[in-house]
């Protein structure tokens, strides 16, 4: 029989570092790594991020792994196997995601792969912010066997000390790592040989959160944007490119803390998540092009 290939799941809230430790990951890690992406939202934000990193990716588009995708999701194992042979596969999952569902597919049904490890990200500056963990957290945290503990420079050690303490009282067994921006030693996350067996999940989960995009050709007012962004109460997470003088910024925004960094891309194209948004929707994109010049 054939060797199976070692797959890795990156799992975690909304915003808490999957993306920025893919990075860390691709830049230290000698293996030939294949990425299949799931993002919620109608633009592939964190595709376009990854991609031109000598990598071989997959996009399972905006919908959700967890749930409806599953077929998808093998076609696009199975293609990426037979197209490039990568050393290990790794699924980074949207923040909505439960990965559970996901965790019992690869172990039953994807017989080219074998689960490797789920790593979880967890965000320490929203574990301080907003303590109460909610459903989909829960089950990220309890699926995990390491878990990175991500943002330690934005919270004290009194802090870090307490979410460790919560983080184990929901998973006693996995292996917690403090990192910032995702910088690990890639060997401490890969050859981890899960054995343990994901039961078949019972939920239907329905994802709380909503989200839309905005294309634009136009190039923004710096100023104007950053107090479009600084006024952004509505939103959860935001991401993605937005053009000033002729320059593009990669934008990330999450839970009221926001960057930007250069990048190289062709235009303003953003994604908005957050709760109800569908109300908000209008009057966000009307404030926003407001600032294109
Ligand atoms: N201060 C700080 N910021 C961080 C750290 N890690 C990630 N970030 C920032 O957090 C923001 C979100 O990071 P991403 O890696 O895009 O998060 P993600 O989990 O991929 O986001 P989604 O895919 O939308 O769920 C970006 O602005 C990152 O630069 C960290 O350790 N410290």
């Amino acid at each position: 029989m054939a060797v199976r290939i070692p797959l890795t799941v990156i799992t975690g809230p909304l915003g808490s570092g999957k993306t920025t430790l893919l990075r860390h990951i691709l830049e230290t890690f000698p293996k030939k790594i294949a990425i299949l992406m799931n993002e919620f939202g109608e633009i592939a934000i964190d595709t376009k991020i990854i991609q031109g990193k000598n990598v071989q990716m997959a996009d399972l588009g905006g919908g959700c792994v967890c749930c409806s995708l599953l077929g998808e999701f093998e076609a696009a194992v199975n293609e990426i196997i037979d197209t490039v042979e990568p050393d290990n596969i790794v699924v980074e999952t949207t923040g909505v995601a439960e990965p559970d569902a996901l965790v019992f597919d690869i172990q039953e049904s994807l017989h080219r792969v074998r689960l490797d490890g789920v790593i979880t990200l967890s965000d320490a500056d929203a574990m301080v912010r907003y303590p109460s963990v909610g459903h989909t957290t829960r089950m990220q945290i309890e699926a995990a066997d390491t878990i990175l503990l991500n943002k330690v420079d934005l919270v004290s050690q009194s802090e870090l000390q307490a979410i460790e303490k919560k983080l184990h009282s929901l998973n006693e067994t996995a292996t917690i790592l403090r990192t910032q921006r995702g910088k690990v030693d890639p060997d401490l996350l890969f050859g981890i040989g899960r054995e343990r067996v994901q039961p078949p999940p019972h939920h239907v989960h329905q994802p709380e959160f909503e989200s839309f995009g905005y294309k634009s050709p136009a190039n923004f007012n710096r100023q104007c944007f950053e107090e479009f962004a600084d006024s952004l109460s509505d939103v959860y997470r935001a991401k993605g490119f937005v053009r000033f003088d002729e320059e593009i910024y990669l934008f990330n925004f999450v839970a009221g803390r926001w960057e930007l960094e250069p990048f190289t891309q062709e235009a303003t194209e953003l994604v908005f998540i957050g709760k109800q948004l569908s109300e908000k929707k209008s009057e966000i994109i009307s404030r926003l092009k407001t600032c294109e010049q």
